[in-house]
């Protein structure tokens, strides 16, 4: 009558945070951590028969979590990712795949008197850094590394003239706007054999040269459009970057509009003399891309 055509089950939304502590200079260093972890094999017969031997619990799943923290570095979420997606495909001989996202989120050393202090951080925005990997049986590790609710505005520096044009058309053009957005950026490497592979990478250079990237070219580029810009990061990014094979970006266009007040005594607030606007929270616009590496010519 029927069959199972997906399964994959986990613990979602495992809260982990681990202090390194530095027992010589007492610095400390932190990490916190949401993390998923799903897993894929022969487990359709504790859907289809209430057969629970297969199931490795959810609930082993996050003490796996804790327990591989403790005994692993965690600072850098992409190695966390494979040495944890890795331990479910070789330990359990019935789970063939690991799907393992990280999400780390930011505390950053509070600078006191000048100096930078010990045990103390604060939140400085809600910026994530986002991995998606899984360790798949026979084939390797693939990793996605991303960035995203890193939220920037430029005054200036930004235009949109030369769109098309036609009867539903009501946007005039605009030499000098406001630019904003919330970067989603994301990074795919390329196929890892095995965690030792994943090891020998720095995903944290990596990580800061695309931050890094996004962020001098948004401030830098004399934008024509989101979509010139943004292409702009991807093409860096694949320079800077060459074990990294795709690259892809999803910016919305959080407008500011203008407004007329010049019912109220004459006030000059549009075009070069607008200084006053209103933020719109929607409709806005979304833009995305995905940019790979062209193919080497064979001549
Ligand atoms: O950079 C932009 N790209 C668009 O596609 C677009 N569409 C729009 O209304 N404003 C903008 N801005």
């Amino acid at each position: 009558m029927s069959q199972l055509s997906y399964a994959r089950y986990g613990k979602d939304n495992i809260r982990l945070y681990k202090v390194d502590k530095n027992d010589r200079t007492g610095v400390h260093t932190v990490t916190e951590q949401t993390v998923c972890s799903l897993l894929e094999g022969d487990i359709e017969t504790s859907y289809t028969k209430a057969d629970n031997s297969v199931v490795v619990a959810t609930d082993t799943q996050k003490q796996t979590t804790y327990i591989l923290a403790k005994q692993n570095p965690i600072s850098t979420p992409e190695h966390f990712a494979a040495i944890l997606g890795n331990h479910y495909i070789e330990t359990y001989p019935h789970i063939h795949a690991a799907h393992i996202k990280i999400i780390q989120h930011r505390w950053t050393r509070m600078n006191i008197d000048g100096k930078p202090h010990p045990h103390s951080f604060f939140r400085d925005g809600e910026e994530i850094r986002v991995v998606e990997a899984v360790a798949r049986e026979g084939e390797g590790i693939t990793i996605r590394s991303k960035i995203e609710k890193l939220l920037v505005l430029k005054s200036t520096g930004s235009a949109f003239y030369g769109f098309h044009r036609d009867e539903y058309t009501q946007l005039p053009e605009t030499w000098d706007r406001i630019l904003s957005t919330e970067v989603e950026a994301g990074w795919k490497w390329k196929l890892f054999k095995n965690v030792a592979e994943v090891k020998a990478v720095d995903f944290d250079a990596a990580w800061q040269k695309a931050r890094d990237i996004t962020l001098k070219t948004f401030a830098t580029d004399d934008s024509a459009s989101v979509q010139a810009t943004m292409y702009k990061m991807c093409d860096q990014i694949l320079a800077a970057v060459p074990l990294v094979e795709v690259v892809d970006y999803a910016l919305p266009n959080k407008h500011y509009f203008e407004i007329d007040l010049s019912w109220h005594k004459g006030l000059k607030n549009t075009g070069k003399d607008a200084t006053v606007f209103a933020p719109q929270s929607n409709p806005n616009g979304l833009i995305q891309c995905t940019v790979t590496r062209k193919p080497k010519s064979k001549l």
